[in-house]
């Protein structure tokens, strides 16, 4: 059987099944007429009200209200830095409450602010923190019937080859073996779901940086670890037991392969999104070159700053959609 949808993988390395996995040919199509989320489960209907718990909101809200105007959700892993982009998103736009409210200060978990089109939420670090938050956003978009919303992660990463501080556009999640694939349990069964994100998106995103930025922004493959020592090959974790030529070649394999970073999250980020129908991009700033070094070693200031760089990256891109859509 073959899938002519617009949501085959045409360039994914995998066999067809893999595809299957996560398209469907019967329940491909993934948004409403008006733009809006199809979330495809069944068995959401015969819930009276659905918890999402995780936010501390549920279906019974008035979640078109309150959230029904959302086009850009902004994802990173921490809540400083997703108040901070909140924070950024409020000068660029010249919009927003007085005062940023956590609007998830409810369940304790993650934090989430709002500003105009913009919600800024923290997923925490790795896959399945990540995964859980992403979810419960995409029930949101849907119970919200918020329309043709795009997802975008700004994070922090260790390049490969790259000056510290440049910044990355993921055209691809890949494993820690080189799959671009997420890989996920159920049932007992490991399953497999492409992990590619929408090229046009960060392409766009690619070109928002100017000549007089004092950073790179190159598009790359992003490798998503589930582990920052081990997982990441580096050699300063409590445990061991690979040498420097070991990680070395590591390292080196994944970048012929075109993994210009590495991160916790691309894989099932670039997956869970395309499962949903929802166009997202990776933007990540590089801490160091992980060809030259292990630990992390700029000052908080310049981290800090280096945080900045995908806000101000994904906030142009913004800008020029709110300007282009007045
Ligand atoms: O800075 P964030 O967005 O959390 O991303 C990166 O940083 C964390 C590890 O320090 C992982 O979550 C990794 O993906
Ligand atoms: O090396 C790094 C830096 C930030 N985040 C990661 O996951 N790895």
């Amino acid at each position: 059987m073959k899938c002519d949808c617009d949501y085959i993988v045409k360039d994914f390395s995998g066999k067809f099944e893999e595809h299957y996995d996560s398209c469907s040919t019967k329940g491909c199509v993934k948004t409403a007429p008006d733009g809006t989320l199809l979330l495809r489960n069944p068995h959401l209907s015969s819930l009276q009200t659905d918890v999402l718990y995780h936010l501390g909101f549920d279906s019974s809200q008035d979640l078109p209200g309150m959230f029904g105007d959302v086009k850009f959700v902004c994802m990173g892993g921490t809540k400083q830095r997703m108040r901070d982009f909140a924070e950024h998103m409020r000068q660029v736009l010249q919009t927003g409450p007085n005062q940023l409210v956590n609007l998830t200060k409810r369940s304790h978990r993650y934090a989430m602010y709002k500003v105009g089109p913009v919600l800024a939420v923290s997923h925490g670090i790795g896959i399945p923190s990540m995964s859980i938050l992403l979810q419960e956003v995409l029930k949101l978009l849907h119970y919200a019937r918020a329309p043709r919303p795009l997802v975008v992660r700004i994070g922090t990463s260790g390049g490969l080859g790259l000056p510290p501080g440049a910044v990355v556009v993921s055209s691809w999640g890949a494993n820690a073996s080189g799959e671009r694939v997420y890989e996920l349990p159920i049932l007992g069964v490991v399953r497999k779901f492409p992990s590619l994100f929408d090229t046009r998106v960060s392409q766009e995103l690619v070109s928002m940086a100017r000549e007089e930025d004092p950073f790179p922004t190159t598009l790359g493959g992003t490798m998503a670890a589930d582990d920052f020592y081990r997982g990441q090959a580096r050699l300063d974790g409590p445990f061991c037991d690979h040498s420097e030529q070991d990680k070395m070649a590591y390292l080196q394999q994944l970048r012929h392969q075109g993994v210009r970073n590495i991160e916790m999250e691309a894989t099932a980020f670039a997956a869970l999104t395309r499962e949903a129908g929802v166009r997202a991009a990776d933007v990540c700033v590089t801490f160091l070159d992980r060809l030259l070094g292990d630990q992390v070693t700029a000052s908080k200031e310049t981290l800090t700053a280096w945080q900045k760089r995908p806000m101000i990256i994904v906030g142009r891109y913004i800008s020029q959609y709110c300007k282009q859509n007045q």
